[in-house]
């Protein structure tokens, strides 16, 4: 179990993480989600002692992390790949963090081969490609065989099979009891992964939710039409209040009423349709309207706009 309570850090007058307060569960994975800059690695690198909270605090298994004895037999994290050692061999690597941790030095060969490096164990990890980087990461988190693991985006730059196995590998941690606790800016990848969401937006707890609570709520519903008379289509839809949503191609989204009333509206006033079809939005589009007000950077896409134009291509801070 962690614990974090009003967390807050503050880089001179930003503040990259404000009054965090959450739990992450044993037993499931959580996702920690954000858009980019959202405070998702520091709040991390606060968990595992490497960065001072300005206030607040976090507990792992109700203790502060500099409180640990042994820390890696409590909590293990993937960071970044990068921070390894280039000039050891991976088996050596392994071996300095056991032995300052007082992990028994069979565990190097077990998560040497749970991770699929048993054959590269003698090799330098500065020959390794980014998938192999990324799995002596997660060796080294899984050493101390600890009951939380964290890991930061750890599927960045990895191929569909890379991802496919992590995946696999979070949720099997889980399901053996464990508290798994990874970090996206993703929300699809995220879907498929995790049973819990905390999300995060400049630094402020936006969400704290089951995935399927946040899909419930998030996901916005609407009609697609499709019609040759868009102009008569969109004065009829008018005439009971509703304002459709024009896409980039003329189809209108429209919200608020079912297909069959807006099929029986169009019939009445003779509108030919071409399309009458229920759409659900993506949890990317659910997350990023969660999230829309919290972005650092937005890029300005040619979309869809009430009144059919489309948007400026821009780029501006808000
Ligand atoms: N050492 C630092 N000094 C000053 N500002 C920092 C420092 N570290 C982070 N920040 C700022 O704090 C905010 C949060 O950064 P952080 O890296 O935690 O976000 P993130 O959610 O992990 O983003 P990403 O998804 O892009 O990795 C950002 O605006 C970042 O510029």
């Amino acid at each position: 179990m962690i614990e974090l309570r009003e967390l807050t850090k503050r880089y001179g007058d930003k503040t990259a993480v404000d009054r965090l307060t959450f739990s992450v569960r044993p037993g499931i994975v959580t996702g920690f989600l954000g858009p980019n800059g959202a405070g998702k690695s520091t709040t991390m690198r606060m968990m595992l002692g490497l960065d001072k909270p300005t206030s607040g605090d976090v507990r792992i298994n109700g203790k502060r992390y500099d409180q640990l004895r042994d820390p890696l037999q409590y909590i293990g994290a993937l960071l970044e790949a990068k921070a390894v050692h280039g000039g050891r061999t991976a088996y050596n690597h392994l071996l300095c963090m056991a032995q300052s941790n007082n992990v028994p030095k069979k565990r190097i060969d077990a998560v040497l081969d749970l991770v699929g490096l048993k054959e590269v164990a003698k090799k330098r990890p500065k020959g390794f490609s980014l998938g192999m980087g990324q799995r002596l990461g997660i060796a080294a988190a899984l050493l101390g065989d600890p009951k939380i693991l964290m890991f930061d985006e750890p599927v960045n730059g990895l191929d569909p099979e890379g991802i496919h196995w992590i995946r696999n590998l979070m949720k099997h941690l889980a399901s053996e009891g464990r508290t798994v606790f990874v970090s996206s800016h993703l929300m699809s990848e995220m879907s498929l992964t995790a049973e819990h969401l905390v999300v995060i937006g400049r630094g402020k707890l936006l969400a704290d939710t089951s995935m399927a609570d946040f899909i419930a709520e998030n996901s916005r519903t609407f009609v697609r039409v499709r019609t040759p008379e868009p102009e008569r289509m969109r004065d009829v839809l008018a005439s009971v209040g509703i304002r459709p949503v024009f896409e980039q191609d003329g189809a209108m989204q429209v919200e608020g009423m079912a297909p069959a009333q807006i099929g029986e509206m169009a019939a009445w006033y003779r509108v030919v349709l071409h399309e009458l079809s229920p759409q659900k939005a993506s949890l990317e589009e659910a997350f990023m309207q969660l999230t829309a007000g919290s972005v650092e950077y937005h890029a300005h896409e040619q979309g869809p706009t009430p009144d059919g134009r489309n948007g400026q291509a821009g780029r501006r801070r808000r």
